[in-house]
Order: structure tokens, then C-alpha cells, then sequence
């Protein structure tokens, strides 16, 4: 049926996945706006079918540095001097014979038919006779060697631009970075959720989504975090239609754990879309007192409000609001401020790898002002005693640690020690001093950063 249709609209599954990795290599999209567009469109296809075109973009994306490395040992012509389509269509060629369980003539059979379909087809010799002769020589591609250059060994082999591996280089040790590099390889297979206590138990959750066919494993650290996979559809799922969960990452449920909302608080998230951790923070409170989760736009506030709909809680509203712009009425207002802040993201690149690709220094320097900017405004929404809590999903000291330290020198807080709430199996040293660095690969979670402070009375 699926091939029926496909002849039909002219696209099979590898055509399609070669639109959204040139969308997201050549025109610059996102990487999961562009899946979930074009997989929402192809909503006919089978189950097989989505899974691969999902798999071979993620992949190839992922690992387009490694890519390009071996390509360039068996083609004359380099790589980034290629016409994009056919650079393109090497990419997801060899992503196939060497990561995937696809028969390797198959891969290049259909990168040939491609190359000719999309008007190259003087060039589909050139596409066979490179992806030929990787087949027949699969080991005449070299690696740089580990012990005479770490930074591009690793940067080739786990497919990091290399001025982000010297940066975690200067914090870590090699073998935590090298832990780091594999965590993200392996993280984006499964989709971290968060069970709406207020609706169902956690047993109940399994049994529905066991009924559902899905396939569950438990989270790290908090009872109420599942990692589920081998679903089709999120949104045709019932216990998700029925908002008996939300789709987060165990770091970020961290903050709403640690943030020790009491009932009755008042809780303002000043960058809340679409709502994790504000829904998160209601949930904790029972139903009393009030979330009020904040955005800059009507779009981002409309995310948050249907998840407050599909969840059912009653003491969140969402609104829009500039977090650069004080908000008179809320000085020293909140018991809780959340301020997890826009940043440059590396802590989730295994499950949006064009992050990597599209970040700089100066990006990140950029950031750090930004975040520092909107501190200056939300710091003041503290009520005296109150709790502000601080968050970024990336590994950057620049844009965590240094903040942190920013932070307690500039305004009338003091660090919070986490230490004694964290929950039993994560322990981290600097806990006691009130922030940590969750690390893929050696938490289980994303990289994420959490830090707790106090307002002076
Ligand atoms: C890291 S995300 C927040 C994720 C959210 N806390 C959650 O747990 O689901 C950062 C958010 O900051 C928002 N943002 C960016 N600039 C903003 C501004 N000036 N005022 C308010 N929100 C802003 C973005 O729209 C984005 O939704």
C-alpha cells in the first residue's frame, strides 16, 4: 500500500529524508521543525517507513563531521566542494552502508537512482564509483590516531566541531569527555515523559501504555520519569491524548523536584514555553496556589496553554510577557522565580544535532549577556526568603558556573545547598555549593545545569 502511494506522490522514504536533510544542511531549518513538518505530511506512511526516514536523518545529521572526513578520503572532489545535492546524497548513501543494517549495493543502487532523478544524472557515475569504492575498501579510511591529536580524534570520530571539544577539554577530564561524546550518540533513541501524578499513578501510566504497545523502561532518578520508544505517533497515543504525561528530559524534571514548591506558593517562570517545568511545578504544588508560566510570544504562550488544557491543571495560567521587561507588579511578589533562560543548548545535541553545527564562541558570549540581562530583571520578582532557580540545557561554564558566580556578587542571594534533596543515586560535589552539571554519558540525562539560590531577607 505504502509503495502504492509512494509511486503515487513520486517520494520514497529515502527521497523524502533527502529533502529534510537538505532543508536542514543547505536552507538552514531546524532540524526537528523540519522532521516533524514533513512527517506530520506523510502521515499515510507505514510504521517501518517513518522509522527509517527518521533514523537516517537523525544519523546522518549526527554524524555529518564523520561523514565528510571519510568521504573526502575516496572522492576527488572534497566535499564541502560538491554540488549540495550530491554531497547530500553521499552523506545519507554511506550513513547507510556503515551505520545501518541496509544491504550496501541496496544503499548505492538507490543513491544512483536519486542522483538521476534530481536531474544529475551525469553524475550518478560519480556517486556509484565513490560509494563503490568504500564498499570494496571499507578500511582504507583512516582515523586520526588517538594519541598524537585527541581533539580531532574525537572530533572526527563522535562528530563534535572540535573548538567544542577543546572548551569541555579545559573542564573535564579525557575519559569523562570521551564518556560525554558517546552519551550524546546514544541519547535522542528514546522520549523522556513525565507522568501526571495529578491523573494517574505510575503503574496505571505503564498499563496504558503497555496496552498501547509501547515500549517503557523507568527513568534515572525520579519515580515518576519513564523513557518510552517503538511508538508511531505521539499525538495518536491515548494516555498522551488523555494528558496522563508530558514529554520532558529527567534533568529538567530535576528542576521542578529541586525547586521544593510548598502549596499555596506563588511561582512566576519567566521563560516558560511550552511548559515543562511549570507544569511540573503546579503539578507538585496539588492544585493549590498559582504558576503563572510567562513567554515573549502569543505563539510560545499558546504551546504552554494547550498542555495546561490536555494536562488539566487548574492553578497554572500562561501569559505573554518580555522577561527583559520588569514587571512592576511582581517585585517581590514570588516565593519561586524559575529563569531557565535561552542558551546555546550543547547539553541536548544528541537529540538536536544541528545545535553543534550552528553554535560559536560569539553565539554563547552573546548568550551569556542575554542571560545576565534578563536576571537583572527577574531577580527583583523574588520575594525576600524566596527561591529563584536558575537553569540552562547546555555544558558551558561561561553560561552556568561563571553565571552562578555573577549572580551571588551582583544581587542579594545566596546559594542554596542541593544536597540534601537530591534524589537517593545522584550525587554530585557541587551540590552543597547550590548548582550542578548534569553530563550525558555519565548521568543518563541531558547535559543540563541546575542552580538554587535565596533572597536575603
Ligand atoms: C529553554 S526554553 C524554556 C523551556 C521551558 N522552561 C520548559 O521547561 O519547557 C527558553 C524559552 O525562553 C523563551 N524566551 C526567549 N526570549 C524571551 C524573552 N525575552 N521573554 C520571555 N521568554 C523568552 C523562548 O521562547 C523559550 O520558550
Amino acid at each position: 500500500m505504502t509503495d502504492k502511494i509512494n509511486q503515487l506522490s513520486g517520494k520514497a522514504p529515502r527521497e523524502i529524508a533527502f529533502d529534510i536533510l537538505n532543508d536542514i544542511l543547505e536552507k538552514g531549518s531546524f532540524s526537528h521543525t523540519v522532521m516533524a513538518n514533513t512527517l506530520n505530511q506523510y502521515q499515510y506512511l507505514k510504521k517501518q517507513d517513518r522509522a527509517f526516514i527518521t533514523r537516517l536523518c537523525e544519523g546522518t545529521l549526527e554524524r555529518i563531521i564523520t561523514l565528510d572526513y571519510l568521504l573526502n578520503q575516496y572522492s576527488s572532489v572534497k566535499v564541502l566542494k560538491m554540488k549540495p545535492v550530491i554531497r547530500n546524497i553521499l552523506r545519507m548513501g554511506l550513513y547507510q552502508i556503515k551505520y545501518m543494517e541496509v544491504p550496501p549495493s541496496a544503499a548505492c543502487n538507490e543513491a544512483v537512482k536519486l542522483t538521476k532523478k534530481r536531474g544529475f544524472t551525469g553524475l550518478s557515475g560519480f556517486v556509484n564509483g565513490v560509494l563503490r569504492s568504500i564498499i570494496r575498501e571499507p578500511d582504507k579510511a583512516k582515523f586520526p590516531e588517538e594519541s598524537k591529536d585527541k581533539v580531532s580524534y574525537l572530533s572526527i570520530v563522535y562528530s563534535i566541531p572540535d573548538w567544542i571539544i577543546k572548551g569541555w577539554l579545559n573542564q573535564y577530564d579525557y575519559d569523562t569527555v570521551k564518556q560525554m561524546l558517546e552519551g550524546f550518540l546514544s541519547s535522542s533513541k528514546e522520549t523522556s515523559i513525565r507522568c501526571n501524578l495529578n491523573k494517574v499513578s505510575v503503574s496505571e501510566l505503564k498499563e496504558a501504555l503497555t496496552q498501547s504497545q509501547v515500549k517503557i523502561v523507568d527513568g534515572e532518578y525520579l519515580p515518576y520519569a519513564l523513557k518510552i520508544s517503538e511508538y508511531n505517533y505521539l499525538n495518536q497515543l491515548t494516555p498522551f491524548l488523555n494528558g496522563c504525561f508530558q514529554v520532558q528530559d529527567e534533568s529538567s524534571m530535576l528542576v521542578g523536584e529541586l525547586s521544593k514548591a510548598k502549596p499555596g506558593d506563588y511561582v512566576i517562570d519567566v521563560c516558560a514555553a511550552p511548559g515543562g517545568k511549570a507544569l511540573h511545578i503546579a503539578e507538585t504544588m496539588e492544585g493549590s496556589g498559582h504558576v503563572e508560566a510567562r513567554d515573549v510570544t502569543q505563539n510560545k504562550v499558546r504551546l504552554i496553554e494547550d498542555n495546561i488544557n490536555r494536562l488539566g491543571y487548574r492553578n497554572i495560567t500562561a501569559r505573554v510577557w518580555d522577561a527583559f521587561i520588569l514587571d512592576e507588579e511582581s517585585v517581590s511578589k514570588a516565593d519561586l522565580v524559575i529563569a531557565d533562560l535561552p542558551c546555546s543548548g550543547l547539553g541536548i545535541i544528541g537529540k538536536k544535532p544541528d545545535i553543534k553545527y550552528n553554535m560559536t564562541t560569539e553565539k554563547q558570549k552573546s548568550l551569556v549577556q542575554l542571560q545576565r540581562d534578563i536576571l537583572k530583571v527577574v531577580t527583583q520578582y523574588v520575594k525576600p526568603g524566596g527561591i529563584l532557580m536558575y537553569s540552562t540545557c547546555t555544558i558551558n561554564p561561561g553560561e552556568n558556573e561563571e553565571n552562578v558566580k555573577w549572580l551571588l556578587e551582583t544581587f542579594d542571594f545566596a546559594p542554596e545547598s542541593l544536597e540534601e534533596i537530591l534524589p537517593p543515586g545522584l550525587k554530585i560535589a557541587t551540590a552543597k555549593k547550590g548548582y550542578l552539571q548534569l553530563l550525558p554519558g555519565i548521568h543518563g540525562t541531558d547535559g543540563f545545569f541546575i542552580a538554587r539560590f535565596k533572597r536575603k531577607v
